[in-house]
C-alpha cells in the first residue's frame, strides 16, 4: 500500500476511525477527482497526493477526533469550497444528512459531480450565500452540527453559520492560527445569536507539523428574528 496511504489509515486508527476498503477507495477517487477538476477551475491550491491526504482528508476529519459524530445526525458545511471538511466526514461517517452551501456555483457542480461519482447519498448541495439560505425555515435552526473552515474571521461566521444551528446544537470553527483574538472580536455576534464558546480544541497536522484549531460553539437558544442580516451586511460590517 502507498505511504501515503498507510499513515492515514493507521493514524485514524488510533483515533478510533477504522477505514473499509470501500472508503479506501473512496478517497482515492476523491484525490483524483480534484486533481482532474482543479486542472479546469482553482478549487485548491494543494493536489500532491501526500499532502492532499494530511491537509485536507485529515484536516477535516480531525473534528471526529473531538466529538462524537454518532451522535450527529444532520450537518451543514458553510462555504466548502472543494467539501471541506464535510465530504471526508460523509465518507467515514455515512449515516449523516449533509447540506452544503457555497457562493460559488462552480465548486456546488464540482461536489455535485463527486458525489454521483463516490455514490454518496443524502448530500444536498446548495448553490447561494448562506445568509440567504439561513433565512428559510428549512434551514433555519435546523441542524445538529454546522461547520466551516477557513471562510472568514468568526465574528463574520457566527453570523454565516449560527442560524443554521438548531437550539443546542453546535458550530464548529476550523481554524489554522491560534483564534483566541479572534474569539475576542466576536464576543458580540455571538452574545446576539446565541452561541458560546465551549471550548477551543488544537491539534498539530501530523508531519507538516502546523497548528489548527477547531472553535467549539453552543447554540443556547433560537436565532433571533432578525438574523440573519441581508447579504452584504455582514462583512462590511460585522457585529465587533
Ligand atoms: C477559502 S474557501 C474554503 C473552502 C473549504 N472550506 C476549505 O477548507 O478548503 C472559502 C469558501 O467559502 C465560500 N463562501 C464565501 N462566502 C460565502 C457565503 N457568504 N456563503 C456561502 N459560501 C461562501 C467561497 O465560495 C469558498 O468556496
Amino acid at each position: 500500500m502507498e505511504a501515503a496511504l498507510t499513515w492515514f489509515q493507521e493514524r485514524l486508527l488510533g483515533q478510533g476511525i477504522e477505514l473499509t476498503d470501500l472508503q479506501l477507495r473512496q478517497f482515492e477517487d476523491y484525490h483524483r477527482i480534484l486533481v482532474e477538476w482543479n486542472e479546469k477551475m482553482n478549487l485548491t491550491g494543494i493536489t500532491e497526493k501526500a499532502a492532499v491526504y494530511e491537509k485536507h482528508f485529515y484536516d477535516s476529519l480531525s473534528l471526529a477526533f473531538f466529538t462524537d459524530l454518532n451522535l450527529v445526525r444532520n450537518l451543514a458545511d458553510i462555504g466548502s469550497g472543494a467539501g471541506f471538511p464535510s465530504i471526508p466526514l460523509k465518507i467515514c461517517f455515512p449515516h449523516l444528512q449533509i447540506t452544503i452551501v457555497d457562493s460559488l456555483n462552480k465548486r456546488i457542480q464540482f461536489l455535485q459531480h463527486l458525489c454521483e461519482e463516490l455514490k454518496l447519498d443524502h448530500v444536498s448541495c446548495l448553490h447561494g450565500r448562506a445568509e440567504d439560505i439561513a433565512r428559510s425555515m428549512e434551514h433555519r435552526d435546523a441542524y445538529d452540527l454546522v461547520t466551516a473552515r477557513a471562510v472568514a474571521r468568526l465574528a463574520v461566521l457566527n453570523e454565516f453559520c449560527l442560524p443554521f444551528v438548531r437550539k443546542g446544537g453546535h458550530f464548529a470553527s476550523m481554524k489554522g492560527a491560534d483564534p483566541k483574538e479572534e474569539a475576542v472580536e466576536a464576543a458580540k455576534s455571538l452574545k446576539e445569536l446565541r452561541g458560546k464558546i465551549v471550548n477551543i480544541y488544537d491539534m498539530k497536522l501530523p508531519f507538516e507539523q502546523s497548528d489548527r484549531h477547531v472553535v467549539w460553539i453552543q447554540k443556547l437558544d433560537s436565532t433571533p428574528k432578525k438574523y440573519p442580516r441581508k447579504a452584504g451586511t455582514p462583512l462590511k460590517s460585522p457585529l465587533i
